[in-house]
């Protein structure tokens, strides 16, 4: 036995269908940000379900303690944790989760929020000499990042998120959003779930639910050569774009400089760092080819 079936239920498509298959979707989902397959909706609606079934029970015994202590007016955000290496479907996953959990908890008051955000600018990364190490523990501002999350479990309103962009490669210098804390943040990046040492309090802290997308690497490369390819056919068109400086290399040059990046950063980062963090997800996802979920793994406790 292992880590993984001693301390988890796991869950296959038979699973999730038997289960759906006897009543219709309870919700409508044909304006979903991806297309996605039938099987593949009823995979994340059995994930959703079971957050909304947590996130209702929470939601009561915030309720039933704040009449207790007769603090009634207390704000709660209810904040899931979403992890996983570099590419593996972190984004796109929480927007689908927004979309089902925005109809299953009759909200429009969910946030995404990706730690991205919470790197150094590339101008600090150079300062210190960490441009290698983007994505790793010491590339992030994560005093901001927790100073966030305490904003957010206070209930603030206008408080200031950075924006991080693929496409410039860099946090934004000029400019960031402004938030009010919201009912449901999905917070999600590849360092969720990772410890700060250099701190009292940790990500983990604030959670109050987690995920962590697994899928075997060379998956994640290939999704990875995916979105950065994309990213490198854009850059012809747009001067703004940090992938214009690939666009003098053909596209199997440019492949050679993706696939040494992900050997040199991403790959060790997902070794040391990240991978180790996936038995501390209270649910821990399983994806195949073609981002397909073959299994859901359940944390007995
Ligand atoms: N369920 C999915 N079906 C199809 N493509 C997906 C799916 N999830 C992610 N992708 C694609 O895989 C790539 C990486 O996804 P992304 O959400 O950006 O990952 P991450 O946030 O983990 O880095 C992107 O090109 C995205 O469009
Ligand atoms: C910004 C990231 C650390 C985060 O990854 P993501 O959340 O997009 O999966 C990663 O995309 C990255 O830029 N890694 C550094 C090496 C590289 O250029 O891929």
């Amino acid at each position: 036995m292992n880590f993984l079936d001693d301390n988890y239920l796991t869950f296959n498509d038979q699973d999730w269908n038997s289960r759906i298959q006897k009543e219709p979707f309870p919700i409508t989902l044909d304006q979903l940000p991806i297309k996605i397959s039938d099987a593949q909706k009823q995979a994340y609606l059995f994930i959703s379900t079971y957050i909304s079934i947590q996130y209702q029970h929470w939601a009561k015994q915030q309720k039933h303690i704040d009449e207790y202590l007769t603090k009634q007016h207390s704000h709660h955000t209810y904040i899931i944790g979403l992890a996983g290496g570099v590419a593996v479907g972190k984004t796109t996953t929480a927007t689908l989760l927004k979309s089902y959990l925005t109809q299953l908890l009759q909200t429009d008051n969910i946030k995404i929020v990706s730690t991205d955000n919470f790197l150094l600018s590339n101008a600090k990364l150079h300062e210190k000499g960490l441009m290698e190490r983007k994505g790793f523990p010491e590339s992030y501002d994560i005093k901001a990042l927790l100073h966030f999350l305490n904003q957010v479990k206070l209930g603030k309103k206008n408080i200031q998120v950075p924006i991080y962009s693929h496409q410039t490669y860099d946090v934004s210098p000029d400019t960031s959003r402004q938030m009010t804390s919201p009912s449901v943040l999905i917070l999600e990046g590849i360092n969720v779930l990772e410890r700060t040492p250099s701190e009292t309090v940790t990500i983990t802290d604030f959670l109050n639910h987690s995920l962590y997308i697994d899928a075997p690497e060379t998956m994640a490369i290939k999704w990875y050569w995916n979105r950065v390819s994309r990213l490198y056919e854009k850059a012809k068109e747009d001067e703004t774009s940090y992938f214009k400086r690939f666009s003098a290399l053909t596209r199997e040059e440019f492949e050679q400089v993706a696939m040494q990046t992900w050997d040199r950063i991403n790959r060790p980062n997902l070794k040391q760092y990240i991978s180790p963090t996936k038995n501390r997800a209270n649910m821990i996802i399983s994806k195949g080819l073609n981002h397909q979920i073959e299994q859901i793994h359940i944390k007995k406790y």
